[in-house]
C-alpha cells in the first residue's frame, strides 16, 4: 500500500505570471478530480480570492514562525510578498491517495522537481508578453506589481525547456482539453504499471 502511495503524481502548472496557469490548472484538477496543494502566502487576498482556497493567507508573523520550525520545504519571496509549501500538506495530500497539483513559479518548480524526481511533471503555461499584461491589467492587479511581473517574464519563459510538458494558452476551452488528455494518460499509466 504505502509503495502505491509512493508512486502517485505531482502535477506542477507554472509559467509566467497572468498565462493563465491557476484558471488552467483549477479547471484541470477539476475535470481529472485531483486534488490541489495551496500555498501559505504573506499577500493580502484579492478580491474574489479565498483563503484556503486561492492560498493559505496567513500574517507575516504566522509566516515567520512556520518558518522558524522548518515548515516549509520551499520559500520565496515575490513582490515582498512571502510564500511557501508546508512539506506536512503535501505529505498528507499523497497519504490520503491520489495524485496532485500545485501552482508555483520555475523556483517552485524546480525544487519540487528536486525533490520528488520523476513523479514531478512540469506543465508550462505560457501566452506572448502582451497578452499577459493585458490579462493582469483586467484583473485589476496593481500596475508597479504588473511591470515587475513582467520584468520577471523572459526569467519565466527560460524555464520551459526543463519542463516536461509546455502548452500555450489562448484558447481557455482547447489548453484546458490538451492538457486533461496529457495528464489523464500519465494517471492511465501510472495505474497500469501498478496492476
Ligand atoms: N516557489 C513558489 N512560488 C509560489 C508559491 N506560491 C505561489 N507562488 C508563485 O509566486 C508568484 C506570486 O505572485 P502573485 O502575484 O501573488 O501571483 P498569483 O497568486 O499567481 O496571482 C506566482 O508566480 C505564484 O505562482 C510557493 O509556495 N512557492
Ligand atoms: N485562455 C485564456 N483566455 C483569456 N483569458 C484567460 C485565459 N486563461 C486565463 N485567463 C484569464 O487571465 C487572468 C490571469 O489568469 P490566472 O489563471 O490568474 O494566471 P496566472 O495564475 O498564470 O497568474 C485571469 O483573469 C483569467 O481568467
Amino acid at each position: 500500500m504505502s509503495e502505491q502511495k509512493d508512486r502517485e503524481l505531482i502535477f506542477v502548472f507554472t509559467g509566467p505570471d497572468g498565462s493563465g496557469r491557476k484558471t488552467v490548472a483549477d479547471s484541470v484538477g477539476t475535470t481529472l478530480g485531483i486534488t490541489k496543494v495551496i500555498s501559505y502566502a504573506t499577500r493580502r487576498p484579492r478580491p474574489g480570492e479565498v483563503n484556503g482556497q486561492d492560498y493559505h493567507f496567513i500574517t507575516p508573523e504566522l509566516y515567520d514562525q512556520f518558518d522558524a520550525d522548518g515548515d516549509f520545504i520551499e520559500s520565496v519571496t515575490v513582490n515582498g510578498n512571502r510564500y511557501g509549501l508546508r512539506g506536512k500538506d503535501i505529505a498528507y495530500s499523497l497519504k490520503k491517495g491520489g495524485s496532485i497539483y500545485l501552482i508555483l513559479n520555475h523556483e517552485g518548480a524546480h525544487a519540487l522537481k528536486d525533490m520528488y524526481g520523476e513523479r514531478v511533471v512540469r506543465l508550462f503555461i505560457y501566452a506572448d508578453r502582451r497578452t499577459v499584461q493585458e490579462r493582469q491589467a483586467q484583473e485589476g492587479i496593481d500596475p508597479d506589481i504588473i511591470k515587475s511581473n513582467l520584468d520577471q517574464y523572459e526569467t519565466a519563459i527560460r524555464y520551459q525547456p526543463r519542463c516536461e510538458h509546455a502548452f500555450e494558452n489562448y484558447d481557455l476551452a482547447h489548453t484546458v482539453f490538451e492538457i486533461s488528455n496529457t495528464l489523464e494518460s500519465y494517471l492511465e499509466r501510472n495505474l497500469e504499471e501498478r496492476d
